[in-house]
């Protein structure tokens, strides 16, 4: 890994990014930074400019405004110098069905200048950890979806590029190459890799531990690390199902009602369960359910979008309900003081 690089140290930098369709403002003044062997997950609801924000950074679109730079070069003016230095897996499988696996790999090694026996153990070496070995003479019309998306993974990082965009690089796959995909995505950045990472799938960018980006139609609304945002932002509580109006219950914890449901906001909510029970008095006996709400990414995008990111994707809720206290959207840098 380069201990200094052009453009800061970052392998992507975007400042003041603006892209316009028409009278549509798809990206708007966005801010964005990846370093060196980072993984960025780059979250936000359809539509929210992910894929258009990912097309600028590879030189497919131009920015209306702002500036881009790809370990310092400019992807507009510099498009073949930045492309080099970039692999791209876009969300639409681009693999060619009549060839092979391994022509297929083979031909975009060889677009990166590999050649010969240089070009077949690279095609070997990403095989292998995408779980293609057995596949390679295997021509790509007769793989499954999943094989196929990690084909086209493949076919992003064949030539080993330090800066790897990936949108929705695990969309209608299964359990399993979900986490080759992972696995390999991991084992890339802490070779150095910086990765951009769209996805639909929250749990997933909780197990790659990385930084968040989240944009809100075309604005970068929060970016920082898990760990930061969750903090901040992924309260915690009780939620307790009524049926009846909820009551107000004698607690040193704030509460609001959203229908049947009373949350009760706490940090640690298992111990807090007890005291919330005998709190409950007569109205224990209208008690439908009880629910420990822990702090996660779904309670972050709740909080900070107004919406639950599940809304936009096909993909299991893993906590929170419509009961929580929302806020509509609004810029939020974890690196202040206060909540904004
Ligand atoms: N070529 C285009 N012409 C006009 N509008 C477009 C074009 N491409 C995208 N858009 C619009 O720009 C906005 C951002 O689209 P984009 O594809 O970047 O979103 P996304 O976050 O990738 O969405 P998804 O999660 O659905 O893939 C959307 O409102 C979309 O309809």
């Amino acid at each position: 890994m380069p201990t200094e690089l052009p453009g800061g140290g970052h392998a992507l930098t975007l400042r003041g990014v603006t892209k316009r369709y028409g009278t549509l403002t798809a990206l708007d003044d966005v801010d964005m930074t990846i370093a060196p062997g980072e993984i960025v997950g780059l979250l936000g609801h359809n539509g929210a400019g992910k894929t258009t924000l990912m097309s600028i950074v590879a030189g497919l679109l131009r920015p209306d405004a702002g500036q881009v730079g790809v370990l310092g070069r400019d992807p507009a003016r510099q498009p073949h110098e930045a492309r080099r230095l970039l692999g791209l897996a876009p969300q639409e499988l681009g693999l060619y069905p009549p060839l092979t696996v391994r022509q297929n790999l083979l031909f975009f090694a060889e677009l990166a200048g590999l050649r010969g026996a240089a070009a077949d153990r690279r095609v070997e070496e990403v095989a292998e950890p995408l779980g293609l070995t057995g596949l390679l003479g295997r021509r790509a019309a007769r793989l499954s979806g999943g094989e196929q998306r990690r084909v086209h993974t493949g076919m992003a990082l064949v030539h080993r590029p330090p800066l790897l965009l990936l949108d929705e690089p695990t969309a209608g796959v299964d359990v399993q190459t979900r986490e080759q995909l992972l696995a390999m995505v991991r084992a890339m950045a802490a070779e150095g890799t910086a990765v951009c990472y769209s996805t639909h799938y929250l749990p997933e960018v909780e197990a790659m531990d990385g930084s968040v980006a989240v944009l809100s139609e075309g604005r970068m609304i929060a970016n920082g690390t898990l760990k930061e945002l969750v903090g901040r932002y992924g309260d915690s509580g009780i939620d307790l199902t009524f049926s009846g109006v909820p009551p107000e219950l004698p607690l040193p914890w704030p509460q609001v009602r959203d229908g049947g449901v009373l949350r009760v906001t706490v940090e640690q909510p298992h111990l807090a369960v007890p005291q919330v029970m005998a709190a409950l008095g007569d109205a224990a006996g209208a008690l439908v359910n009880l629910r420990l709400v822990q702090p996660s990414l779904d309670r972050v995008f709740l909080r900070i979008t107004g919406r639950g990111y599940d809304e936009s994707a096909e993909t299991p809720e893993t906590t929170g309900t419509a009961a929580a206290v929302t806020e509509p959207a609004r810029t939020v840098g974890v690196a202040e003081e206060e909540p904004v």
